[in-house]
């Protein structure tokens, strides 16, 4: 569903990114941990290309979006849950969901939306402002989803949420892999919540992938000396 090949993405002379190849098939919820600073947002901000790529190649869906704006790349399928979330704090619950519909051309927000979202529906004419940080990230992964992604890319969504309620976002995470024909990409620095949604960890340490395991083989010792070196 996703096919990125040799990509290298600079911040001017800083390459952060130098020769990264990976395929992330359709049903398939993938977690890139890595500590601060290891190129994740990076990663993520070319691939719904807010960043530039210097070179290389995304495909969505067989599609290649490499030169796409960001829009147009949403367009074919990749939406995008930024780090700290960026909701409108002064839009309503309601219309911070509406601004993905005109992609999806939808005109109402669909029921299966406030159906995984309950809170959303109760909150919908409150700023956004005004939720919680749990309520916020379920506000930009409800923003997100009215796009009708193929592919759905969260940068650490448990990033500032109390841990109860990180519990809530990885059991909605598992429902829309249920109810959607979607693949999941997720950057993280929690075990816990990746080994709750994640199908194959991948560590990234300095731009480059050095370590992946299937979620059943989890060399989770190792996963966590790469975490905390
Ligand atoms: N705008 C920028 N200009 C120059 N260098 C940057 C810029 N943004 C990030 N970097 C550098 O790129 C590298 C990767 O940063 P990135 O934010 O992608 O890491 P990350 O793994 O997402 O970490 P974090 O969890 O802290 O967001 C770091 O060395 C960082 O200093």
């Amino acid at each position: 569903m996703l096919s990125v090949s040799n990509l290298k993405v600079c911040y001017g002379q800083s390459e952060v990114i130098s020769d990264l190849t990976f395929n992330v098939p359709k049903n398939e919820t993938l977690a890139i941990m890595g500590r601060n600073g290891m190129g994740k947002t990076t990663l993520f901000k070319s691939l719904i290309g807010i960043l530039p790529s210097s070179e290389g190649v995304i495909e969505i869906d067989g599609v290649d979006v490499s030169t796409f704006e960001s829009y147009q790349r949403v367009e074919n399928g990749i939406a995008y849950v930024p780090q700290g979330r960026m909701i409108f704090p002064n839009l309503t619950v309601k219309e911070n969901i509406e601004t993905g519909m005109e992609v999806s051309k939808l005109k109402e927000i669909p029921d299966d939306i406030y159906a995984l979202f309950p809170v959303l529906r109760e909150m919908r004419h409150r700023k956004g402002g005004n939720l919680s940080g749990g309520q916020q990230q379920q506000l930009a992964i409800a923003r997100a989803l009215v796009t009708n992604p193929k592919v759905l890319l969260l940068d650490e969504p448990t990033e500032g949420i109390q841990p109860s309620i990180i519990k809530d976002i990885a059991r909605i995470l598992n429902e829309i892999k249920q109810l959607r024909d979607i693949t999941i990409i997720v950057s993280e620095q929690v075990l816990s919540f990746t080994m709750a949604i994640a199908d194959r960890i991948i560590v990234i340490d300095k731009g480059e992938f050095i370590h992946e395991d299937m979620r059943d083989q989890v060399d989770s010792d190792q996963i966590k000396k790469y975490l905390s070196v």
